[in-house]
């Protein structure tokens, strides 16, 4: 044996063998893409919990509604800036936590799927935010007016739609199917307990608003600690109108419109510090009321839009797009909310969209 050629030498294939191995290569990694599209889509496993799963069940609960949001579809789109007094730099190398102002972008909503729906004291009042650092990382949050949230998992929150689906006899939910399900889920009924004690606020406008994931703050020297933040409203409380039903169907946006056009709203901002063994992992479990709060600023509100021509409809105000200085927490909340609000939107971006409820002159204050 020849020492410089260790190997038998292979011999060179004809030209036709070459295209024939070459075809079945390309044929393979083909079949490999379909194969990780078919298995992301659920398709293999057909009870799995996809983001098209979760966002078809959304659509069967309220109805479908082409180029609404699937949950929180009616909505106002708001402007305005973040105040930072600097107190948040040494949980957060963030650079919006730095002394100084950035501009943000939101949308105050309403929760569930329904565009046209009555607003009523009850309804879960949303807040999503976006701030843009100096630097151009945006932080994106998406926040709501209850201090805990009543799904541990994305597979109860999902258990719970399915229980709310119209029954086809009687197109109301079967309350039998909610007693079953919160005879499972013994978290969600202790967090409707606590829910029910809380006196409403009267509108959005001096509602406190909860963004319930933890967090993991890294500072400029690497320190991690857990952080939950809310905004508590500077507006003084109003207890909530208990006959809304006398008034106009818009009336929580209606308000909201003439108090931000009479003058700005404002909320503080708080960075609640966890400690250690506080679960990061479980939004229906409040910390310890005497957890340090640091106040990190003041949000400004002094601008609103229709959704028809506010910059908040082309957002999607997913919890996982955030700056340097910010990272999520172990919460299985986390993933499938960024998952299934992608989802929403390329759906709802790709249809026609019939007006919002609340409409550039309603916006205007025309009514
Ligand atoms: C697995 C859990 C969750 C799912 C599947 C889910 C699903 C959705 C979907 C589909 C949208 C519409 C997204 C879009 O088209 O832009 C949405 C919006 C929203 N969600 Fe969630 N959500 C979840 C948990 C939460 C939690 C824990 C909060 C509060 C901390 C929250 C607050 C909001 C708010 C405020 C909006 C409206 C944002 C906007 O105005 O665009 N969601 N959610």
């Amino acid at each position: 044996m020849d020492v410089h050629t260790p190997h038998a030498p292979v011999a060179p294939r004809p030209p036709r063998a070459r295209v024939v191995v070459g075809l079945a290569l390309i044929g393979a990694v083909l079949a490999a893409i379909g194969g990780t599209f078919a298995y992301l889509r659920g398709w293999f496993t057909p009870g799995r919990l996809t983001p098209d799963r979760f966002t078809d069940t959304f659509e069967q609960v309220d109805g479908p509604h082409p180029g609404f949001r699937r949950n929180h579809a009616k909505g106002v789109g708001v402007t305005g800036h973040f105040d930072s007094n600097g107190q948040g730099e040494r949980l957060s190398k963030a650079l919006v936590f730095r002394p100084g102002r950035v501009p943000v972008i939101g949308r105050f909503s309403l929760g569930g799927g329904q565009p046209y729906g009555a607003d009523a004291p009850a309804a879960v009042r949303g807040l999503g935010l976006q701030f843009t650092q100096p630097n151009g990382e945006l932080w994106r949050t998406a926040m709501i007016n209850l201090p805990i949230f009543p799904f541990r998992t994305p597979e109860a929150f999902h258990e719970n739609l399915e229980a709310s689906k119209p029954d086809p006899q009687t197109g109301k939910p079967d309350p039998a199917r909610g007693q079953a399900f919160l005879a499972r889920h013994p978290e969600t009924a202790r967090v409707l307990g606590v829910l029910k004690e809380r006196p409403t606020p009267s509108g959005f406008g001096n509602s406190a608003y909860h963004g319930l994931n933890a967090f993991l703050f890294t500072s400029a020297t690497g320190t991690a600690t857990p952080v939950r933040w809310e905004l508590t409203p500077e507006q003084p409380f109003v207890a909530a109108d208990a006959a809304p039903g006398q008034r106009d169907k818009s009336y929580l946006f209606d308000d909201l419109i003439t108090q931000i056009q009479r003058q700005p709203l404002r909320w503080r901002l708080i960075l609640v510090v966890g400690q250690p063994g506080d679960p990061t992992d479980d939004a229906t479990i409040p910390w310890p009321a005497d957890r340090e709060r640091v106040d990190a600023g003041t949000l400004v509100l002094d601008g609103v839009e229709s959704d028809d021509t506010a910059l908040s409809t082309d957002i999607t105000f997913d919890p996982l797009v955030l700056p340097a200085g910010i990272a999520p927490s172990n919460d299985p909340l986390l993933s499938a909310r960024s998952a299934v609000y992608a989802r929403s939107y390329t759906r709802r971006a790709g249809e026609p969209k019939q007006p919002a409820a609340v409409t550039p002159a309603d916006a205007r204050g025309g009514k």
